[in-house]
């Protein structure tokens, strides 16, 4: 059975959907097998990232009958696969068996190594209900105290409906003093910070391209951040690459990619 972890961040906007993609793809790259549910449909904002069109059956679609399962799996880069959420607490009461939820994720979970849930952002039903399908959680936070302020609410919860808090993932990090510390924040949320992913302007130039970073630019800051974090969650050693030597870059710029 694969482990389901679910990215939550309380406020909107902390760069979880980046995280997800990213982390999901760079684990695919590291060979496992990945699915991510995006159950924060309101922004649809992960097929962007993923450079996925088209996605138009979703889990509640299987939920209600109306589709396999098979037919919810989209393909994405690197092999890793998107499963459109369509989730909201009042469509599961209304499905003819809500203990289908709970079916439906055991057989997903037996298809991948990760099943990774992007959640909506806040506490409203569609929030929870996708706490309530995964059994570790990870916070995707900002370091300011708003964000962390709302991130302590939704691991409360996640804690509430006995999902386990792995860590938090700090994200669009400069040295700006008004930060708040790593120190400071494992101290407010009580979990260990599991990486810190610097503010790296790569990161929306390949959401603009509809690559995740991972793979249009593997070498920039957030890339190896997100990479390091999927290595740590695989239990696998991964060293970043070294920056390229002056000379190296002449030569390349001279010759092409291929020289050495
Ligand atoms: N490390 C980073 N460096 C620079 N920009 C980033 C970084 N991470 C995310 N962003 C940018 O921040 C914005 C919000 O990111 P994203 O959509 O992933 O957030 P979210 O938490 O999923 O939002 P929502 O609450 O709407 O679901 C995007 O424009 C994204 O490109």
């Amino acid at each position: 059975m694969g482990r389901s972890i679910v990215f939550a961040s309380g406020k909107g906007g902390t760069g979880k959907t980046t995280t997800i993609a990213n982390v999901g793809v760079a684990l695919a790259q590291f060979g496992r097998e990945v699915i991510i549910i995006d159950a924060d449909i309101t922004m649809a904002n992960l097929s962007l990232i993923l450079g996925m069109e088209d996605i138009p059956i979703t889990l509640h679609d299987v939920l209600s009958g109306e589709a396999e399962l098979n037919d919810a799996i989209y393909e994405g880069p690197a092999g890793v696969k998107v499963i459109p959420g369509g989730l909201s607490l009042e469509k599961i009461k209304k499905a003819k068996n809500p203990e289908r939820l709970r079916e439906l994720m055991r057989e997903i979970s037996s298809l991948a190594d990760f099943i990774l849930i992007d959640a909506p952002a806040g506490l409203e039903m569609t929030s929870i209900t996708a706490l309530l399908i995964g059994k570790e959680l990870i916070l995707v936070t900002n370091p300011e105290i708003s964000a962390i302020t709302d991130s302590l609410k939704t691991k409360l919860v996640a804690e509430k409906l006995g999902t386990l808090p792995l860590g938090a993932v700090l994200n669009r990090v400069t040295s700006e003093k008004t930060e708040l510390s790593k120190e400071d924040i494992e101290t407010i949320l009580d979990v260990p910070v599991l990486m810190v992913i610097p503010e790296d302007p790569e990161v929306k130039r390949a959401s603009a391209y509809g690559i995740p970073l991972v793979v249009k630019n593997p070498t920039s800051p957030a890339a190896i951040a997100y990479k390091q974090l999927a290595a740590k969650l695989a239990g696998i050693r991964y060293s970043p690459p070294r920056p390229e030597s002056p000379i190296k870059r002449v030569f390349r710029a001279l010759f092409g990619g291929g020289r050495r």
